[in-house]
């Protein structure tokens, strides 16, 4: 296409968000009318769908379950009145509890403030709250939050030591929807401990973000917890930034929670009009399903060309591939979907990556997150008239026009600043692509069955792990990993005893093994 063909494209193509400044570019996918006039159809199924879920139709077939993010953000579209005073009390008291620490009226028994958080959840109760401190949390933060996601002892030693000094001052949040979830219930009780190590009372501290009467609801109302604030059945841990799990993180750093749900509210009105063209995430869909071919057969590669924005693609990571990523369509077909999304940041990853992407395998389309306002302030030149942000705007030009080029597509995303109401934006984008591209493939976007089985396998690791240990306790002579297998019924695990035995040995837990570490079938175990 020449310049000037293409120039008219972007210009036709070009979406343009006036109340929050926002600019969607498609024009670097290559799709033509045909393709767009071809997918109107899928497009009008997937908007009455949306409408369906947003009155509180059970969206979530397999788990009998409403959908109902969006009425977060506008708590009088929840289909009862009681939803909605749910939503507008839980967000009151969010507020109030945050002015309460603040102001220091609520402060720990051993000190007047709390000055840092600890933050435990995994998954969608992590990735959002990560996202959004990294995004938006003040350089001087009235809290400063560190997380623990993961069920990883160095890592949990690791914030607990940084924290040592002030864990007197330090609050915890648990976040987890379920309340069991094996990482976030781990990293609770190794926090627990090292409370009571330094005679802390861990419950003085402690807040539970969780479904009401979960387990970590009762133990937090057992216990006596500082605070507990409720996740419902129908907001999905990938899309619950903006309950109480992304909240309450949120404003405790001193992050305006108030414009991050006026951002995504804005984006919700604008991302539900039922026409194609002006509808920015029904575009994004669009340009998905013509760059995947309707199959996810390219990744997603978010860009961000802003610090601050570093988080965004591993949030987006799991809202796309948790919710897209599907063996079975509403049907009941076999149809491997999904969308890979991977990314960092610009021009970070131009000295990382980008050449694959300039040369390699054309197996991806780029998204583009740019952000106009370079920082608060005026910027210095670092050559006469040129500053580090007319730099990095280069960049991501200079590789857009590269790429392009290439006859590899892109996306551009425009925001005019990284704010509270521009991120609630974002997530509200993306999350209502995410829905709408899901109708067009047939898939439901709101289960995980997935994860549920990988959940099931590591719990029957663990079992096995009883077992075997139980057997070895009434040996007395050294078995071959066979033997074991035999002994604790399980001839079959042969490998997984061994990894089991393997892992056990190497943090002293009294598993013995004698023989040739290298050759495991030469392997004799024994407990000391
Ligand atoms: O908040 P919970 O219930 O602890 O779950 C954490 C995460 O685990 C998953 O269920 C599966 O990974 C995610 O969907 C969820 O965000």
């Amino acid at each position: 296409m020449d310049a000037k063909a293409l120039w008219q494209r972007y210009q036709n193509w070009l979406y343009f968000h006036e109340g929050l400044g926002l600019y969607l570019d498609v024009s670097r996918m290559g799709f033509d009318h045909a393709f767009v006039e071809s997918l109107r159809p899928k497009f009008d199924k997937a908007f009455a769908d949306m409408a369906e879920l947003e009155k509180g139709a059970i969206a979530n077939p397999d788990e009998g379950r409403m959908v109902g993010h969006y009425w977060l953000r506008n708590p009088d579209l929840a289909p009862t009145p009681e939803l909605t005073q749910e939503i507008v009390q839980t967000l009151e008291q969010i507020e109030a509890f945050a002015e309460k620490v603040h102001t220091g009226a609520i402060h720990p028994p051993k000190a007047s403030r709390f000055t840092d958080i600890i933050s435990i959840g995994i998954g969608g109760s992590a990735l959002g709250p990560e996202f959004v401190a990294e995004a938006l949390a003040p350089d001087f933060p009235s809290l400063k939050i560190h997380f623990i996601d993961n069920s990883d002892p160095a890592g949990i030693d690791r914030t607990l030591n940084q924290l040592r000094n002030s864990l007197s001052s330090t609050l915890v949040l648990v976040i987890s929807k379920s309340g069991g979830t094996p990482e976030p219930r781990n990293g609770m009780i190794e926090v627990k401990a090292a409370y009571s190590g330094q005679n802390l009372d861990f419950a003085k501290h402690a807040v539970a973000i969780t479904s009401v009467d979960s387990n970590l609801d009762k133990v937090a109302q057992a216990e006596g917890w500082l605070g507990r604030f409720p996740m419902y059945d129908w907001v999905g841990g990938r899309t619950s930034e903006l309950s109480a799990v992304g909240l309450v993180p949120a404003v405790l750093q001193g992050i305006d929670i108030r414009a991050m749900i006026a951002g995504a509210k804005e984006m919700d009105d604008a991302t539900r009009v039922s026409n194609l063209e002006n509808n920015p995430a029904a575009l994004l869909a669009l340009a998905w399903y013509f760059s995947g071919n309707g199959k996810g057969e390219k990744d997603m590669v978010v860009l961000p060309y802003k610090d601050s924005l570093l988080l965004f693609s591993r949030y987006l990571q799991q809202l796309v591939m948790e919710s897209l990523g599907k063996e079975k369509d509403l049907d009941g077909n076999t149809v491997y979907q999904g969308i890979a999304v991977y990314g960092n940041k610009g021009s970070t990853d131009q000295h990382a990556y980008v050449q694959q992407l300039r040369e390699g395998i054309p197996n991806f389309f780029a998204t583009f997150i740019e952000v106009l306002e370079d920082r608060e302030g005026k910027s210095l030149e670092v050559e006469p008239g040129v500053t580090s942000g007319d730099f990095l705007s280069g960049f991501l030009l200079g590789t857009r026009q590269a790429l392009y080029e290439n006859q590899r597509d892109s996306i551009t995303v425009t925001i005019p600043q990284v704010n509270p109401k521009t991120v609630g934006a974002l997530i509200a984008l993306y999350e209502r692509a995410v829905g709408l591209y899901a109708s067009l493939v047939n898939v439901n976007a709101y289960h995980q069955p997935g994860v549920e089985a990988g959940k099931k396998a590591a719990a029957v690791i663990l079992e096995l792990q009883s077992k075997v240990m139980a057997v070895l306790q009434k040996e007395k002579t050294a078995l071959s990993l066979e033997e074991v297998a035999q002994k604790a019924g399980a001839a079959e695990e042969v490998e997984a005893i061994y990894k089991i035995l393997r892992h056990l040995h190497a943090n002293g837990r009294g598993v013995v093994l004698q023989g040739e570490l290298g050759k495991p079938g030469s392997l004799k175990v024994s407990v000391g």
